[in-house]
């Protein structure tokens, strides 16, 4: 565990978690980091912990006994939220510390009971109440709800500014070098602009208008440092995140980058020679795709890929009556994060009676996606020239479209 310090008085603990599957499915390529912070006034604060795992709340006791604090000298422990993945430590504190005091908003304090029966010693916030832990150093407490969960809330430290955001302003990716926005190199800069897509979209997307509520709550502070729960901290430029963020909502609501996301899947390779075609056009347009071979494609990928891109392409074929399952799978998971409005084209093979075409315009209408389909073309076994040629109209039609969108963004 690395021990940074942040500001005066404020210090993150943060540790790689690699080899999982985040909330249980989300495989991480690049991993995830868990940050805790330490605020030391002439009281000392845990604001989040870390998982409950075996082995995982001692790693974060050895460094906090490296930073000469005992766990038993913990005067409060902050939650900004109760997922486990910051929580999960109580059980271990509560048997070292019973008697500690407990900060935590309404719904966090309930959630307390429900997992740990913990109610004593719980002080419940209200939006903007405060913490005086002496020597100047004042915490207060700003509710975020929904964003991700309904409990959140985000803790400031008045004297230095550092908003200890929780899962707000989060990133994936484990950190090697560079823990803050101005210690990056540009290829660090790049890997978390992809990671922080992958967690907005995996995590945050389905929650858009209450993240909106967040970023428009932080600019009412006087935040100088953007410290989250997961991912670097943001002290030279905070806004660039809470930008990012705000350009993440559009995403969720039909924006994107100048790319186009390609969900496909072939049993017999009949859709993925008509596939074949498009890709050879969109090389020539120079638009850059994202191809997802279902099942193949992890989870986690499929969403970011689909979630930043401007355009969509789905193709794959009829599968008894329906759409090719692994492909109706994806996009009830891109619905399931609300993301909507995007340009899109389906086209795929079927054998006799076709039927992918209806079930995917279920799965849209279902989750009210809105996606904005041209003429879905489903043709009988291989492609044939004519099937080519609409299958390259609509392709150049999303193309202008997605060069429309980008430019927007
Ligand atoms: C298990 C299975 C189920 C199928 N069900 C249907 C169906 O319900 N309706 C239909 O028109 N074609 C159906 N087909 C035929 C395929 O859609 C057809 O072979 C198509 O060319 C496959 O395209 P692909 O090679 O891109 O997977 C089915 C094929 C298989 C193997």
């Amino acid at each position: 565990m690395k021990n940074v310090k942040i500001a005066d008085g404020v210090h993150m603990l943060s540790m790689n978690v690699e080899d999982i599957l985040f909330e249980g499915m989300w495989d991480l390529a690049n991993g995830v980091t868990l940050n805790s912070y330490v605020v030391q006034g002439e009281k000392t604060a845990i604001v989040d912990g870390v998982i409950g795992w075996d082995g995982i709340p001692e790693t974060l006791y050895d460094a906090l006994e490296k930073m000469g604090v005992k766990i038993e000298d913990l005067d409060y422990a902050i939650v900004n939220h109760m997922e486990p993945d910051h929580s999960g430590w109580m059980e271990s504190l509560l048997k070292i510390k019973g008697d500690i005091r407990i900060y935590a908003s309404q719904k966090s304090a309930a959630l307390l009971d429900q997992f740990f029966d913990k109610t004593e010693n719980v002080v419940m916030v209200k939006d903007g109440d405060t913490l005086d832990l002496g020597a100047g150093k004042v915490l207060s407490f700003h509710l975020a709800p929904n964003v991700h969960w309904p409990d959140t809330m985000m803790t400031l430290d008045n004297q230095t500014g550092t908003l200890m955001s929780c899962d707000m302003y989060g990133s994936f990716g484990k950190i090697e070098n560079s823990y803050f926005d101005d210690e990056m190199s540009d290829q660090d800069k790049a890997f978390f602009e992809e990671e922080g897509i992958r967690y907005y979209s995996n995590v945050m997307a389905t929650f858009g208008s209450f993240v909106q509520k967040a970023i428009d709550k932080t600019k009412g502070l006087d935040v100088k440092i953007i410290a989250p729960g997961h991912g670097p901290v943001y002290r030279s430029n905070p806004s660039e995140i809470m930008d990012n963020y705000q350009r993440y909502i559009g995403y969720g609501e039909g924006k994107g980058k100048r790319e186009i996301a390609i969900l496909w899947g072939s049993m017999y390779g009949m859709t993925k020679k008509a596939l074949d075609h498009v890709l050879k056009i969109l090389e020539k347009e120079a638009i850059s795709v994202h191809l997802m071979e279902m099942p193949r494609c992890t989870e986690s990928d499929m969403v970011a890929a689909i979630f930043k891109s401007a355009g969509v392409i789905v193709a794959a074929p009829t599968y008894e009556y329906k759409l090719f399952p692994p492909v109706a799978a994806a996009i009830d998971e891109a619905g399931r994060k609300k993301i909507t409005n995007k340009a899109a084209v389906y086209f795929g093979s079927c054998g006799w009676s076709g039927g992918a075409w209806k079930e995917l315009s279920q799965i849209i209408e279902r989750n009210n996606m809105k996606w904005d389909f041209d003429e879905p073309l489903e043709f009988k076994g291989s492609p044939h020239e004519e099937d080519l040629k609409k299958v390259e109209a609509q392709v150049m039609e999303l193309v202008k479209k997605v060069r429309a969108i980008a430019n927007e963004a």
